[in-house]
């Protein structure tokens, strides 16, 4: 099944489309059962995906049943610059600092990861079933060179933790170096996942995913039941086929996995 996309002529359309997105994800959501695990992604997207999350009606923010973390993270105190939590902490009031999922950066880095993997088992329980993740929405970015989350071309995470829910990357090639990311493993067993990407230097990312082309990153992070949303303004969308072409067509039914 081919991704559903989302072209938006600017920020604010993008953001109306998000919040559109979260909010019948949301009703659905919170009409089952347990915990609301939300992942997201740092870089560029914490302002848009703050301003659609808040853009939503208050009575779909439950933050007793919300928690949202972070599929990467770069190894860095959450007071530093670069550290995505932190943005993020920066973006939401003080008061709701407690829905993300804590990151134990300590001065081990497989033993951060390892207590990563413990906190997101511990809190997104029992909704995850055995040893794989079952994430109920990740919001993905991704590079020109076409990773996601902290996964790079050329295989670069090792896998240290018990489950293999966390990995870790020590020669990122986009600074810092080091960092701990969700491997392709916990990504793919997301109930529903969507890219948001901005951009005419990934327009070849977004067809790469578009097309399946596992060659990149971003493409093999997509979810084994193909529930994938794009998020992408018009100038990252400018590789993908036009409107009206046969490539856009696809009728292969998502595989019942939720
Ligand atoms: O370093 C990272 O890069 C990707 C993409 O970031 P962007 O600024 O190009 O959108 C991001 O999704 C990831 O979370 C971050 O750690």
């Amino acid at each position: 099944m081919r991704p559903e996309i989302h072209v938006s002529g600017d920020d604010v359309e993008m953001v109306t489309q998000l919040k559109n997105y979260l909010t019948k994800r949301l009703k659905y959501l919170l009409d089952m059962p347990g915990t609301i695990g939300i992942g997201v992604s740092g870089g560029s997207m914490p302002p848009i995906f703050t301003k659609a999350l808040f853009a939503c009606d208050a009575d779909l923010l439950n933050w007793k049943r919300i928690r949202i973390f972070m599929v990467d993270e770069r190894y860095v105190d959450k007071d530093d610059e670069q550290s995505n939590l932190g943005t993020y902490l920066k973006l939401f009031p003080p008061e709701l600092a407690y829905v993300f999922v804590p990151i134990p950066i300590c001065n081990d880095l497989s033993l951060t990861a390892r207590l990563y993997e413990d906190n997101l088992r511990r809190i997104l329980l029992p909704e995850q079933s055995g040893t794989s993740p079952r994430f109920d929405l990740l919001f993905l970015g991704c590079g020109p060179d076409g990773h996601t989350a902290s996964l790079f071309p050329g295989d670069r995470a090792e896998h240290v933790t018990e489950y293999g829910w966390v990995g870790v990357v020590q020669d990122s090639p986009k600074p810092p170096k080091t960092r701990i990311t969700l491997s392709f493993a916990s990504l793919k067993f997301a109930k529903h996942s969507a890219f948001i990407i901005t951009g005419a230097p990934k327009a070849h990312v977004v067809r790469a995913i578009w097309d399946r082309d596992n060659t990149l990153p971003a493409s093999m992070a997509r979810p084994y039941n193909d529930r994938l949303t794009l998020f992408v303004d018009e100038a990252a969308a400018k590789s993908l086929p036009s409107r009206d072409s046969s490539e856009e067509s696809d009728s292969r039914s998502p595989q019942p996995f939720d």
